[in-house]
């Protein structure tokens, strides 16, 4: 998908929700645990539920790896399931990949080609050749973990390198590498105060901006500092939506809380027109 194609749909839906699916089977109304496939019969009902209200879609890996084959082939379903039915929305493989060039260029294979996905997370810290192939891929998307939404994120990507803070470095030197539009970046929304500096670098690129609900992060904050002309947010919440009631009506509840927050970034996007 282009960056333009994401843009269309954000002001067609007045939205730019993403629905994280990270699904736990303690956590999903156990009627579903006698169905063939579980996970995948609670994606398929959250999305059917949701897909006029969100503009992405984000399983994390880790959830469906933790299933084994099973977890594995309830995450092709999905992306299937999304790609066949949806196929404007945009998808993103939360898989944090990244390591030395042959390695990565296998990765974004598994994720750009076997599971068809528009994007993926990859994290830095391995540099120039861990990234480059996966942004060798045209219309597919890297998503570089600039500044994270956790307490550790403090360990390491707010310290001093040199004259600048290691998030802002990371930011700075993949601006350098070969077919760097294809990036965009993760930023927590637990750190929102730091998107207008991160706006001065990277005015014009797509950040992915996870931690609203259950980790506390405010849209609202997060859209004062971070949003540009094209809204330029992804904002993903979770458990905030899919574990919005853990009866028979989850898909509805998840519906409803999908709708509080559309609603909310409905009233945000009026600021910038
Ligand atoms: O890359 C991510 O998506 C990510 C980065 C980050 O800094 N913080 C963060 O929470 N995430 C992911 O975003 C999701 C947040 O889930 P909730 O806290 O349940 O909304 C999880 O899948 C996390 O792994």
């Amino acid at each position: 998908m282009t960056t333009q194609q994401l843009i269309n749909q954000i002001q067609k839906k007045k939205s730019f929700l993403c629905i994280g699916l990270d699904v736990d089977l303690n956590k999903i109304p156990q009627h579903l645990l006698t169905e063939e496939d579980p996970i995948f019969s609670f994606n398929k009902a959250i999305i059917d539920a949701t897909h006029h209200l969100c503009v992405a879609y984000k399983p994390n890996t880790a959830f469906y790896e933790a299933y084994g084959l099973k977890g594995w082939k309830a995450l092709e379903k999905t992306i299937n399931y999304l790609n066949q039915n949806h196929p404007e929305i945009f998808t993103i493989a939360d898989a944090k990949r990244g390591d030395i060039g042959n390695t990565s260029s296998m990765y974004a294979k598994a994720f750009f080609e076997d599971l068809a996905f528009d994007s993926i997370t990859v994290a830095p810290y391995m540099g120039k050749d861990s990234v480059e192939p996966f942004l060798a891929f045209k219309n597919k998307h890297t998503i570089l973990l600039a500044l994270t939404s956790n307490a550790g994120a403090f360990d390491f990507q707010t310290k001093t390198l040199g004259s600048q803070e290691l998030y802002k470095e990371v930011i700075k030197v993949s601006k350098t590498y070969k077919n760097s539009e294809n990036l965009m970046y993760v930023v927590g929304a637990t750190k929102a105060e730091y998107l207008a500096d991160i706006r001065q670098l990277i005015p014009n690129q797509f950040l992915l901006v996870p931690g609203v609900g259950a980790q506390g992060g405010s849209l609202q904050e997060v859209c004062k500092y971070g949003m540009n002309s094209n809204v330029g947010l992804l904002i993903n919440s979770s458990r905030g939506v899919i574990y919005a009631s853990d009866k028979k009506d989850f898909a509805i509840a998840a519906a409803a809380k999908a709708r509080e927050l559309q609603q909310e970034m409905e009233i945000q996007l009026k600021l910038i027109v």
